[in-house]
């Protein structure tokens, strides 16, 4: 591979011996990985090779997924390069935390996090890029998440609105990009020995807002997918010297991993708590990650008795009438779940996490949306389908191959049953959307945007 002007120098010069053996692994093909999602019920029940898992993962596979799959469709997988990866597993949120992913799209550290949180707790995932973060919307739905808030917001807005408000918050920071040269190789294009400081200014700016956000006692997480040291160490070197209540603490490391390099920023011995995943020594693309403490005593959550719900005073309450459409739909057809803490935006119905105030934030999703309140009936979600295991659902339809074909085409299909209900459909024991049952025939709710032919 062509490396870019600079870059070649500067490793050689930085990594000494072992600059050989790194600037090599850029001519070798790169890895490939996907990871199942926990919140699905059976979630290895895919159709994947899952005889090569990634050993410092729990739910990680070396592979590749086809987009235009079942398990892709029904959120089953998420297709993740291994070693950003690791990322979510230092991160390892609680369940019950509040947690902030300041920078997620297109949601594959988000998704990550809501597998280790289990549908408690809440999980505000925010991208400032608003066409991303609608791409990290329809990510979040695949998965069936239904403790994600999704904003489009600057992160100093957020700090103004969230502060010393999250137990734990990932910056998976907007970088240079040296670790995806193998995998994307325009990434080389926009590298300039310059480039490496133009992106840690960004990443002071970012931080600056990640540690108002953050609670006394919790934990930020900082990561990127590039091997500057400006941008790495340099970084968290001037983090803890600008917040001494920040204090760095050890990342285990798996095999391959290597401790961060304190000679590579001001010396301070902590920096060794920092790893550093290379693409010459594991089977992975690149990442650095840290792990900050924030002094003072974390709060002990107990899962089994939530933090107290204030119910969230809001413009955003339903009407009687709507609350009356709404309930009736569920009581027809939900079984064994309750939702609460509704809101509406416009005609959108959706269920908050917890009580929040989310006025005056650029909200993209402001929890699971339930769905549309159109004239006295209420149309359900794609996103409560995905979010929903089948016995959760009254009146289910198993499709045939056939039918699946036609319904992620978005073709109306024949049904031998009678009657006029909403159905919940599954295809290989995997929920993929609703259809409504008229006439015998079967009416497609799956998203127009969404809408693929099978293979
Ligand atoms: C490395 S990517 C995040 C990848 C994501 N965490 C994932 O795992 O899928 C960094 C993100 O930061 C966003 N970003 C760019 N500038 C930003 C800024 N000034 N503040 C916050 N986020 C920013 C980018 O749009 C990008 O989506």
């Amino acid at each position: 591979m062509l490396l870019p002007e600079g870059f070649t120098q500067k490793y050689q010069q930085l990594l000494g011996d072992e600059a050989a053996a790194f600037l090599a692994s850029f001519d070798k093909s790169g890895y490939k990985g996907f990871r199942l999602n926990p919140l699905k019920p059976r979630p290895k029940q895919v159709n994947l090779d899952l005889t090569q898992p990634i050993n410092y993962t729990q739910w990680g596979y070396f592979g590749s997924v086809n987009g235009r799959t079942v398990d892709h469709q029904a959120g089953y997988v998420y297709s993740q390069e291994p070693s950003a990866m690791y990322v979510g597993e230092v991160a390892a949120p609680r369940p019950g935390e509040r947690v902030l992913d300041l920078c997620a799209a297109p949601g594959g550290k988000t998704t990550h996090l809501a597998g280790f949180m289990q549908q408690t707790g809440l999980l505000v995932s925010n991208e400032i890029m608003p066409k991303r973060a609608r791409i990290l919307a329809e990510n979040v739905e695949r998965f069936g998440c239904r403790n994600v808030v999704i904003t489009n917001e600057t992160p100093d807005h957020l700090a103004k609105h969230f502060p010393d408000y999250f137990d734990r918050i990932l910056v998976d920071a907007p970088c240079s990009g040296e670790g995806m040269f193998r995998k994307d190789h325009s990434a080389t294009q926009y590298w300039t020995p310059a480039y490496p400081t133009e992106c840690a200014k960004r990443q002071r700016e970012i931080l600056t807002e990640a540690v108002k956000m953050l609670k006394p006692g919790g934990q930020l997480i900082y990561s990127t997918c590039t091997f500057s040291p400006e941008e790495d160490e340099q970084m968290m070197a001037w983090l803890v010297a600008t917040y001494p209540e920040f204090s760095l603490v050890p990342v285990e490391r798996a095999t391959g991993m290597v401790a961060g390099r304190p000679d590579w920023a001001d010396g301070n011995p902590a920096l060794k708590n920092t790893v550093r995943l290379f693409p010459h020594l594991l089977a992975g693309e690149g990442h650095f990650i840290a792990k900050l403490q924030k002094a003072g005593q974390p709060e002990v959550i107990d899962v089994k008795r939530p933090r107290k719900k204030k119910r969230a005073k809001s413009t955003n309450q339903l009407s009687k009438e709507q609350l009356a459409v709404w309930q009736a739909f569920a009581q027809e057809n939900l079984s064994g779940i309750t939702f609460k803490q509704l809101i509406v935006f416009g005609e959108q119905l959706y269920a908050l996490p917890q009580a929040l105030k989310l006025d005056r934030l650029n909200v993209v999703r402001p929890g699971l949306h339930l769905g549309t309140f159109k004239a006295h009936r209420f149309e359900p979600a794609y996103a409560l389908a995905l979010a929903l295991v089948p016995e959760q659902f009254k009146q289910r339809l198993t499709l045939t191959t056939a039918d699946y074909q036609r319904y992620v085409h978005g073709d109306t299909f024949p049904s031998e049953l009678a009657g006029k209900t909403w159905l919940l459909l599954l295809y290989e024991g995997k929920t993929v959307g609703f259809g409504k049952l008229v006439n015998q025939t079967v009416k497609n709710f799956f998203p127009k945007g969404l809408r693929f032919v099978a293979d």
